[in-house]
């Protein structure tokens, strides 16, 4: 069985609300989510904001919005750094915790590109992972959503994992999660979960905003969250809200309990879902349970690359 060697740990999504077209009021929001999720008992090991939670969410904004990220490794205190790089850093450090930055606009003072970007943080405020946006939000729905990052933002050209001390962690942002080769990668490499910053909105996210997170988890058996950011009425684009967790369990039964018992609470695979509102939302990542997945439905040790070609190889 490829089981995965990894601690049990508690995860916090910020669904910010409040966020306005001032990025230092946005800032202060976020920072203000994080200190209360910090102090929450038992206290998350690992937090997570939501897709372009400092600037508005428009390819008009990204340029004027967007900030210099310094390298994966740099410290505290590096001083050639945007502001909510810093804000973030300090985030991390000051509450000591694990922090998944969401996504902010990223420019490359080399070529001027600007990316969609998230950045990790340990609990001393180093950067310890870089993802840009690999998949740019491009689609047509005449009448109800349109929406073309390409139009200002560049895709990135890699895949993202970090290691904590809880475990492997997979990264993508939004509409990443539609592109399921990013998610098989990161679990034949050994994350026990895949997170992705997003922004859903009110047409796709009905239709597929839970399906494509539990479609990720049960395939690949890891646990799967996605965190948005709430709903604004006078935003130009209407974010979902609906942040979640999954596990890649469909079976209650697995947990040992009659299920007339845990009727009430059964709810497939969704551990925690949000509604449209500010919120921040808690769940507690079980790795006995992922690890028994994996014994009673053994498909990580059943796969036939004798028939179709192995797509994690050359990560590997
Ligand atoms: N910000 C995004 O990438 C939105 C993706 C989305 O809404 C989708 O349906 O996919």
């Amino acid at each position: 069985m490829a089981s995965i060697s990894a601690k049990p740990f508690r995860l916090a999504l910020l669904q910010l609300g409040s966020l306005t077209s001032s990025k230092a009021s946005n800032i202060a929001v976020a920072k203000q989510a994080v200190l209360e999720a910090a102090r929450s008992s038992p206290k998350p090991h690992l937090v997570v904001l939501p897709e372009i939670w400092n600037s508005p969410y428009a390819v008009t904004a990204f340029r004027e919005y967007s900030e210099r990220v310094p390298h994966v490794g740099s410290k505290y205190d590096e001083v050639d750094e945007g502001e909510t790089v810093k804000a973030m850093r300090e985030m991390a450090r000051e509450n000591d915790i694990w922090l998944i930055g969401g996504s902010i606009p990223q420019k490359d003072e080399k070529t001027d590109e600007i990316f969609n970007t998230c950045t990790v943080y340990d609990p001393s405020g180093t950067l310890v992972a870089i993802h840009q946006k690999v998949h740019l939000f491009d689609i047509d729905i005449p009448g109800r959503q349109t929406f073309k990052e390409s139009d200002t933002l560049t895709g990135g050209k890699s895949l993202t994992t970090f290691d904590t001390p809880f475990g492997k962690i997979g990264l993508g942002i939004c509409y990443d999660i539609r592109f399921p080769e990013m998610a098989t990668i990161a679990a034949r490499q050994g994350c026990v979960a895949m997170i992705y910053p997003a922004a859903f909105n009110t047409t796709t996210g009905p239709m597929h905003w839970s399906l494509l997170q539990r479609a990720r988890a049960v395939d690949n058996q890891i646990y799967v969250a996605m965190c948005s950011p709430a709903r604004h009425p006078e935003a130009s684009y209407q974010a979902y809200g609906h942040s979640l967790v999954v596990n890649p369990l469909c079976n209650m039964a697995d947990l040992g309990f009659p299920a007339i018992l845990i009727l009430p609470w059964y709810r497939g695979d969704i551990l925690v879902e949000a509604s449209h509102e500010p919120t921040t939302i808690y769940a507690d990542i079980d790795i006995d349970l992922l690890n028994t997945t994996r014994r009673n439905l053994p498909i990580t040790v059943q796969r036939r690359f004798d028939v179709y070609p192995d797509i994690a190889e050359k990560f590997l």
